[in-house]
C-alpha cells in the first residue's frame, strides 16, 4: 500500500483563517482583542524559533502578541512574579511559558503558577484533571495532541469505536493527553514506552499509531499494521552532511520525525509528514485555545473546530 500523505500544514491554514474571522467577530461584538502571551528562559536556538512562530501566527491571527525573553540564569522567583503580573493583566488571555526550563527552575511549580483560565497549553492540573473526566468542553487541550486529533478524526472518523490505538511516549505534554483524546473517541488505548516489551509487535497491533518519543526515525514499517494511520509527532533535527556546510563550519541540518516516513509509508494508509505535519496544527491550536479563553473573558461560547 503507498499511503496518503496528511498535509497539517494545509490543514492548519483552514485553521488559522477560522481563528482569525472569529477574532474579527468577537472585537467587532466585544471590542475583545485575544491576546497571548509566551514566555522563554535562556535562549535555545529551538526555542527561539518556535517562539517566533507562535508570535508570527499570533499576529496573522488579529491577535496581541507579547514575548517575555527572560535570561538563562533567571530565578524561580523572578518567573513566578512576571507570571503573577500577566495572569493579573486583562489584555492577556492566552499565557504560556516555553519548555524545557533551565535547571534551577521547578516546571511542575511554573505552570501551576499559571491562571487555568489562561492555561491555553493545558498542562496545569485543572485543565489535565476536566480532560481526564470527561470534561473535555471545558478543558484547554494540550496543543500538540489535540492537534494531531483532528487529522485522525479527518482520516479515520470522529468515533473510533473498535479500533486500536498504540501512543508510544508517555510524557504529560505529548503521550499522555493524546492517549486521554484517543480514549474519549472510543479507541482501545494502550500507551507504549521505553520499558515496554517488543514495541514493534505491540504497534503492529494499532490501527492508529502515534510516535512521540524523540527518536529519530525509529518507528519503520516493521512496526506498522497494513492500512494504519500512522502520526508522526517527533521533531528531532539531525545533521545532513549531504547538504553541505553551514557558516559556523558545522553539517547543515535537516528535520525529521520519529517515523521513517518512507518505509512506514509501504504499510499504511497515512502518515503524517516531518515538516507539514503534526508541527503546525499544534500552532494552530494554540491559536484556538487563546481564541477560545478570549471568548470565554468576554462572556460568550466560543466557535468549536
Ligand atoms: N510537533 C510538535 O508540536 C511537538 C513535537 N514534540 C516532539 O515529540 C517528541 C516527543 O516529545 P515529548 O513527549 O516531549 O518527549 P519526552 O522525552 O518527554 O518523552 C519521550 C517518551 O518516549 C519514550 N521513549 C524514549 N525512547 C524510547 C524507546 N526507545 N522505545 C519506546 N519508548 C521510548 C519515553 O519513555 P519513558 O517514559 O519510559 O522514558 C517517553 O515516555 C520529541 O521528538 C519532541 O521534539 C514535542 C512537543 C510538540
Ligand atoms: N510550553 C510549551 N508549549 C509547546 O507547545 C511547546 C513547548 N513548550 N516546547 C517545545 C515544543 C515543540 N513545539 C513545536 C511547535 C511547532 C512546531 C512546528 O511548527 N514545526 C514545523 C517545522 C518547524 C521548523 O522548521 O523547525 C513542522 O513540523 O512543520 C514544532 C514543535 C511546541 N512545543
Amino acid at each position: 500500500m503507498t499511503a496518503q500523505t496528511i498535509d497539517g500544514k494545509a490543514r492548519a491554514a483552514r485553521i488559522i483563517d477560522a481563528v482569525k474571522r472569529a477574532a474579527e467577530a468577537l472585537r467587532h461584538e466585544t471590542g475583545t482583542e485575544p491576546g497571548l502571551a509566551v514566555v522563554i528562559v535562556g535562549e535555545d536556538p529551538a526555542s527561539q524559533v518556535y517562539v517566533g512562530s507562535k508570535a508570527r501566527t499570533a499576529k496573522e491571527c488579529g491577535f496581541k502578541s507579547v514575548k517575555h525573553v527572560l535570561g538563562a540564569d533567571t530565578t524561580e522567583a523572578a518567573l513566578l512574579g512576571k507570571i503573577r503580573e500577566l495572569n493579573a493583566d486583562p489584555t492577556i488571555h492566552g499565557l504560556l511559558v516555553q519548555l524545557p526550563l533551565p535547571g534551577q527552575i521547578d516546571e511542575a511549580k511554573v505552570i501551576e503558577a499559571i491562571a487555568p483560565d489562561k492555561d491555553v497549553d493545558g498542562f496545569g492540573l485543572t485543565n489535565v484533571g476536566r480532560l481526564s473526566t470527561g470534561a473535555i468542553d471545558e478543558a484547554f487541550v494540550p496543543c500538540t495532541p489535540a492537534g494531531a486529533m483532528i487529522l485522525i478524526r479527518d482520516v479515520v472518523g470522529d468515533d473510533l469505536s473498535g479500533k486500536t490505538a498504540v501512543v508510544v511516549g508517555r510524557s504529560n505534554i505529548v503521550g499522555k493527553p493524546m492517549a486521554q483524546l484517543l480514549l474519549a473517541a472510543n479507541a482501545t488505548v494502550t500507551i507504549a514506552h521505553s520499558r515496554t516489551k517488543d514495541l514493534p509487535a505491540v504497534c503492529r497491533g494499532a490501527d492508529i499509531l502515534v510516535a512521540a518519543v524523540g527518536r529519530p526515525e525509529m518507528i519503520t514499517g516493521d512496526y506498522v499494521k497494513d492500512g494504519a494511520v500512522v502520526i508522526d509527532v517527533g521533531i528531532n533535527r539531525i545533521a545532513a552532511p549531504e547538504k553541505g556546510l553551514s557558516d559556523d563550519g558545522k553539517p547543515k541540518t535537516r528535520l525529521v520525525g520519529d517515523v521513517a516516513f518512507a518505509s512506514a509509508a509501504e504499510k499504511a494508509a497515512a502518515v503524517t509528514p516531518v515538516p507539514g505535519g503534526v508541527g503546525p496544527m499544534t500552532i494552530a491550536m494554540l491559536m484556538a485555545n487563546t481564541l477560545t479563553a478570549a471568548y470565554r473573558a468576554a462572556g460568550k461560547t466560543p466557535p468549536g473546530f
